[in-house]
């Protein structure tokens, strides 16, 4: 691998390379580039985005990745606020109305969470034995069995498409995780309604707006999520943003002066082509760092401390109805189905109402349903054909809503790779990801293998990388100007 060439000074604007143009890295980005820093995206697909993917069809608009996202982080009401992306926010109706099958029937979320509010839990049942406990672990010491069955195990599969018994409790559920650590117990309704949602607040009082206040909850945009990445990938301009661009290796060697340190190979339309930077937040995932030689001093960094990190494989289509051809609509958000359910004969993970939340996505005459299929629960059922998906997810709306009849448009978008599982072994892959970027100097790690799978976490996470980016590259600065 060829080294860059070294200039005796930092002289012209600070050169950053992105790995990968999906939320996480986009957000990175524009935060450098705003900054004032020279900033290129590499991204290995033909389209920027990533696991944000909407689509515009003959009147219908689906999301195939990201469905809602949240502002609770900081980075994101920023994020939303400097992008002028206000006015294109979109909430759902009724985003509150979620309802969980039990018995073959979708049942409100609430209705099954309330008995369990009121009733008595041995809150002094504290684990102590320093491993890392699963989620299903965590909530049957505290809460019993039928919690985990019919509250955990449906909001672990509408999260995460995971499962209870795999996920680790302090890397899915961390604030959880930390109260019990803290106080020694946890106070079970605190905890159980932190799984419902709040009653939104808007920003305005008296009918004057005061500064900003986040509205609570889940929201799209009118085009989808993807307008989101869209318009970052619109402020940071063709030439930062590199499509088609797989990164196959990265090569470090240190100057004297934290600058044109990095070297990256990447294929280009089959081409190989090379770029040089002072700093690199990677964004790809974890399976893929894996694939990529790191060089560190003109030597091979193997990167074999780096965990094989498991990944659910889910299915999602897309399915519209005419009106008259569902007996039992149901507003809100949509439906989550327990693995228990399966005995009833269900076999989708659950099914968003997508047009009941957001009227634009279909004509007036018809739903559109969002239906999520596979996770750890059924991998195998998540590679079926889109004909047989037809049918198990027609089958399902048929018992959950009484649709009637053959949907009159069917999609089917596939994620060999949708999430990583946060697994009982998931400090492993954390610590290896801060192994790396302790030895190679302006290495940063960014995106939904580190704090979090949503959106939000996602864009928080390549803010956070951004800012250690800036300290590295100022701080290294200030250095060779005191020398
Ligand atoms: C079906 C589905 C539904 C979801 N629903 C929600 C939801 O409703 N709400 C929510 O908050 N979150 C949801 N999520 C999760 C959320 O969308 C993702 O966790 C988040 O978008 C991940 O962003 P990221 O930038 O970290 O990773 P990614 O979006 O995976 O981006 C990584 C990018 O790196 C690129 N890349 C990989 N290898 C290379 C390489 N060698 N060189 C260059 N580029 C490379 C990839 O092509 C990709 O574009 C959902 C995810 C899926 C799949
Ligand atoms: C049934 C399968 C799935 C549904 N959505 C997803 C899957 C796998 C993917 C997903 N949805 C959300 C996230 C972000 C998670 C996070 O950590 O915030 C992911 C990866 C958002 C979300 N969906 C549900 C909840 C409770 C949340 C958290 C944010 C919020 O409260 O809005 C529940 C839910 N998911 C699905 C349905 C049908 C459903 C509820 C009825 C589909």
């Amino acid at each position: 691998m060829a080294s860059p060439p070294k200039q005796d000074q930092p002289t012209s604007r600070k050169k950053v390379a992105v790995v990968g143009a999906g939320v996480s890295g986009l957000a990175a980005a524009y935060k450098l580039k705003s900054h004032g820093f020279d900033v290129t995206v590499l991204e290995a697909d033909e389209r920027a985005g990533g696991k944000l993917r909407s689509v515009s069809y003959k009147g219908l608009i689906w999301d195939e990745g990201a469905n809602t996202m949240t502002e609770s982080e900081p980075e994101v009401q920023c994020l939303l606020d400097d992008l002028g992306l206000r006015d294109k926010q979109q909430f759902p109706i009724s985003q509150n109305k979620r309802y969980i099958v039990r018995n073959g029937v979708p049942v409100l979320f609430q209705i099954i969470l309330e008995p369990f509010l009121w009733k008595k839990y041995d809150s002094s049942k504290v684990s102590d034995d320093g491993t890392d406990e699963s989620v299903g672990g965590f909530f049957q010491r505290h809460f019993g069995k039928e919690v985990v069955d019919y509250l955990i195990d449906p909001i672990v599969a509408g999260t995460s498409a995971g499962d209870p018994d795999s996920l680790s409790m302090s890397h899915s559920f961390p604030e959880l995780w930390n109260i019990e650590k803290r106080f020694g117990s946890i106070l079970a309704g605190l905890v159980l309604s932190k799984f419902s949602t709040k009653k939104e607040s808007g920003g305005v009082r008296n009918g004057t707006t005061e500064k900003r206040k986040p509205r609570r909850g889940s929201f799209s945009f009118q085009n989808g999520m993807q307008t989101l990445t869209d318009t970052l990938s619109k402020e940071l301009g063709e030439d930062a943003l590199k499509l088609r661009s797989e990164v196959l290796s990265l090569s470090y060697n240190a100057g004297k002066y934290a600058s044109q340190n990095w070297s990256l190979i990447y294929s280009k339309d089959k081409n190989s082509k090379d770029l040089i930077a002072d700093a690199v937040i990677m964004t790809a995932p974890v399976c893929s760092v894996r694939e990529m030689k790191f060089m560190k001093g003109g030597i091979p960094f193997p990167l074999n401390f780096l965990p094989e990190v498991a990944y659910m494989p889910l299915s999602v289509m897309i399915t519209t109805f005419r009106k008259e051809s569902v007996k039992r609509p149901l507003e809100g958000f949509g439906v989550l189905v327990p693995s228990l359910e399966q005995q009833n004969g269900l076999r989708t993970l659950g099914t968003l109402f997508s047009s009941m939340m957001f009227p634009n996505r279909a004509s007036n005459d018809e739903y559109l349903y969002t239906t999520f299929i596979g996770g750890s629960r059924n991998r195998e059922l998540a590679k079926s054909s889109t004909d047989e998906l037809k049918q198990i997810v027609t089958t399902d709306l048929r018992q959950l809503l009484g649709v009637e009849g053959e949907p009159t448009f069917v999609n089917h978008f596939y994620w060999s790779k949708a999430f990583p599982l946060y697994g009982r072994n998931y400090d492993s892959v954390v610590k290896a990801i801060e192994t790396m970027e302790k030895n190679l100097p302006g290495f940063f790690y960014a995106g939904n293998h580190r704090d979090g799978l949503s959106v939000g976490k996602s864009i928080a996470s390549g803010c956070k990388a951004a800012d250690l980016v800036i300290s590295y590259l100022e701080s290294s600065t200030d250095q060779s100007c005191a020398e």
